[in-house]
Parts: structure tokens; sequence; C-alpha cells
């Protein structure tokens, strides 16, 4: 029997799974702010690992990109609403502060209820001291809606186009300039391109060739697509369950990725045409599809990776690839393990700023700087420069990045064409007969965009060596 004296408890309600949703999003968000982490990697487990499933799943993964994906847009009105400077915010209730917003200004959350489980996630996370101060921020943040908000915080487009452009569109200032001069005479696209960055891609498979086909896997729930012969689209569901893609004859593949591959399978080689090599493999995503096409065309596949680890995962990747994969081995592409000439066909996918996969990586805008780009050019034009020595006269090197940022890719190639007067540029855009409007940024270079193309910004030139 209880005690007829004692005070009454205030009973705590019992944790919903939208809570426990909202506290799986804390969770990744301090990952990705404190590990490096990234939202693809982190969140499946961590859902998994809850029990969130189904719509649950759905609210922490929209909670937690949308976030990410916003955050510059939210923190100009999160400032807005401060009587302290942004800086001086805990970061964990920074964090709290973020999902609230998102969830008043883009989720169809009630206002009440988007603030009252924001004070209580801090409360339970942080400690009841900010308590107070979460619940008169989202307030008055719930004054308004994201367009009014926008209105308010972001400056004056007609004085400040790229300031604007980047608070509205949730995009650093240098990366809203490195794209707009990287649209050159269509840079009034630039809407396009950073409203088609900040929404969610379709997940697209590849069906490998010989391995699995593409009405096998329409077969399984998923729609064929225009641009790459190789390509469905599912517009939900787990990749994972898709039997082929378990079984590794399929796998999750970006279209644009793709089409480079393809691109320099199609590219006309005089003579012998046996060996080909992959530069950059980790994690193998081309590797596996070059593999799979050499294999089709008699040819074999050498995947090259500096790191051991990310070499262990192209093994894995192309461990259906059968006899189009010669091997996998971990060398610095710089200081090659071959010989001069060896190769008919070269792809360099290069480490690079990955601004073009803002739509599936959107931390990554927060974390990369222009220093990031000015150092990672030198270390471009050496692989591309190897990869050049080691395609033999006649042979073709694909240079391939996952940026459109000029400085990695016109400037890598244009650099490298001056050094030397054995290699030319070659049309590569009429490797890709079905793919409009994809001339790059020097002639027959190739410049794809998720605004246009529904793909991965990849840039892609093929230069052959006489
Ligand atoms: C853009 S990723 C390649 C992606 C890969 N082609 C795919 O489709 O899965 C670039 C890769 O180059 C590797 N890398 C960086 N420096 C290298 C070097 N000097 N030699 C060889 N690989 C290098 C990185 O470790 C990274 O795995």
């Amino acid at each position: 029997m209880s005690d007829p004296r004692a005070k009454p408890q205030r009973r705590r309600p019992r944790s919903t799974p939208a809570d426990q949703a909202r506290a799986a999003a804390f969770d990744v968000l301090a990952a990705i702010r404190e590990k490096d982490a990234y939202t693809n990697l982190v969140l499946p487990p961590l859902l998994r690992s809850r029990g969130l499933t189904g719509r649950d799943a759905a609210f922490a993964t929209e909670l937690v990109s949308g976030t990410v994906r916003r955050q510059g847009t939210y923190d100009a009105v999160i400032a807005a609403n401060l009587d302290r400077p942004l800086a001086k915010v805990d970061a964990a209730v920074l964090d709290a502060l973020r999902l609230g917003t998102h969830q008043l200004l883009a989720m169809r959350v009630p206002s009440h209820a988007a603030v009252g489980t924001s004070v209580d996630l801090v409360r339970a996370k942080v400690g009841p001291g900010p308590s107070g101060f979460v619940n008169a921020v989202l307030r008055k943040i719930s004054a308004h809606d994201l367009s009014g908000w926008v209105r308010r915080v972001a400056p004056d487009p007609a004085s400040d186009p790229v300031g604007f452009a980047s608070v509205a569109h949730s995009h650093p200032r240098w990366v809203v300039s490195a794209f707009t001069t990287a649209l050159g005479d269509r840079a009034d696209e630039l809407d396009d391109l950073l409203g088609a960055d900040n929404a969610p891609p379709k997940v697209t498979l590849v069906a490998r060739p010989g391995l699995s086909t593409v009405e096998e896997l329409v077969a399984a729930g998923g729609a064929a697509s225009s641009l790459s012969p190789y390509a469905v689209t599912l517009d939900s569901g787990d990749p994972g369950g898709v039997a082929a893609v378990a079984e590794g004859r399929a796998g999750v593949q970006d279209e644009g990725s793709q089409l480079v591959a393809v691109a320099l399978s199609r590219a006309a080689v005089e003579g012998r045409d046996e060996r080909w090599l992959d530069v950059c493999a980790g994690p193998g995503g081309k590797s596996a599809l070059l593999a799979a096409l050499a294999g089709s065309a008699g040819a074999r596949l050498l995947a090259s990776e500096r790191q051991v680890h990310r070499a262990g995962l192209v093994a894995g990747a192309t461990a259906t690839a059968g006899t189009g994969l010669l091997g996998v081995v971990a060398a610095d592409g710089t200081r090659p393990a071959w010989r001069d000439g060896s190769f008919d066909r070269v792809l360099v996918d290069a480490p690079c700023s990955g601004l073009g996969a803002l739509r599936r990586r959107p931390e990554s805008r927060w974390r990369r700087t222009q220093a990031d780009v000015d150092d990672l050019v030198p270390l471009q034009r050496a692989l591309l420069s190897s990869a050049l020595d080691a395609v033999r006269p006649g042979g073709v090197v694909a240079y391939v990045t996952c940026s459109p940022v000029l400085a990695e890719t016109s400037g890598v190639v244009e650099a490298v064409l001056a050094g030397r007067d054995d290699v030319h540029l070659e049309e590569a855009a009429g490797l890709l007969p079905g793919v409009p409007d994809c001339a790059g940024p020097l002639p027959g270079t190739v410049q794809l965009w998720p605004h246009r193309h529904g793909t991965d910004a990849m840039f892609l030139a093929l230069l052959r060596r006489s």
C-alpha cells in the first residue's frame, strides 16, 4: 500500500517512440560534431541498436539529415534570437536548438510539441540548466515560418547575392562562390543547384553487367533510369533487401559514378585492350563496375588504393567480379608499383573535396574549406601525371572528381597538359550520348550536376597518350 501522507509525485510521461527518435537524432549530431562521423555511416546502426524502425526510424533520419543540411540557415535564425553570440552557446544545447528549429520550420511538428520535446531532450541530455533558455529561443522561432525567417535574417540579395544564397540555401559562402564560378555562363542555375543539394537523393542501384540485369532490379521494385544503362532507382526500401545487392551482383552507386566508369570503358582504344587500372579504388564502387565491364570486354582490371584498410573494402566490393578482376593492391598511385606504359585504360578517381556529393554527405559542406582544396590540388596533379605514365601510348586515362570546383577539375587537367607534350584531351561527352547538357569547363570534358541530371556533380576528362 502506498503511504497516503506522502506528497503526490509528478509522474514523468513515459518516453514515446518519437522521443526516442529525437534522442537518437541528438546522439548522431553529437557523433558528427565530436568524432567527424558521417550521418550515413552512424545513423543506421544506431537506429538498429535502439530498435527504431519504420516511421520512427524515418522520423529520426529526417531529423538528422534535415538538420545537418539546413544548419547554415538555422544557425542564422537561432543567432537572430539570442542575446549572446552563437559561438557562446554550449555545443550540445545548440544541437538541441537546431533539431527543434528543423521541427518548427521544416517538419510538420506542431509548435508546442517541437518546443516541449526539445526542452525535455535538453533536460535529459544536458541537464535542467539550459531548459528555460531553449524554451525561450524556440518559442521566438515559432513566430515565423522558414521563408519569413529567411527574409528577416539573410543579407539583401541585391547587395549581397552570395550571402543571401548562403543563408537561404544553407551552404558556406565560399562554396556558393565556387559553385557560381563552376556554373560559368549558367550561373542563373545556382538556386536550383543549391536546392538540389538540400533534397535527399533517391537510392540508385547498379546492375553489374554479367552478374545482374536492370530487369532483375526492376522486378525487385526499382525503376530503370534513363542515363546509365545499368542504373535502377529505388523510391523506398532497404537496398540490402534486394537479393542481387545482398549477393554482390548489384550495388548501391550514384548514377554519375556509373557514367564516368561507363565512359572510360567506351573510349576507343586501338590495338591491345587487356589491362585496365583503377588508381584510387577505395572503397571500390567504380572498380566493381569496371571489373564487370572489363570481364565482358575480355580485359582485366587491377584495382589499387593507397590505404590498406580501404584496399580491403575494394577486395570486398569486387569479390564477385570473376575473371574481370586481375587483383587488388595497396599502393601509392604517385609512386606506382607498375612499369610505365603497362595499361590500356586507367581511371583516376582522385581524392577531392567531395562537394559534388552534398546530397548524400550533407555534413561535408561544414567541414571542407578552401584550404582543403588548395591542399588536394598538388596530389590530384601528381596522381593524374602518374596515371598518364602508367598508360601506354594510344591508351586513355579518365580523370574524375566528385566535385565541380574548377581548381580540382579543369585547373588540374590544364596544369598537367601544360607540362607534357605526349597527351591530349579527348571528347568524353560524346561517349555519353544519352546524357543531355553535360558539357564541362574544358572542351570535351563532362560535368554532371544534381539539379540537371539528378546525379552527384561528377567531373570527367578523358586524356589520351600519344
Ligand atoms: C574519391 S575516392 C575513390 C572512390 C572510388 N573510386 C569508388 O568509386 O569507390 C579517392 C580514393 O583515393 C585514395 N587515395 C588518396 N591518395 C592516394 C594515393 N596517393 N594513391 C592511391 N590512392 C590514393 C583515397 O584513400 C580514396 O580511397
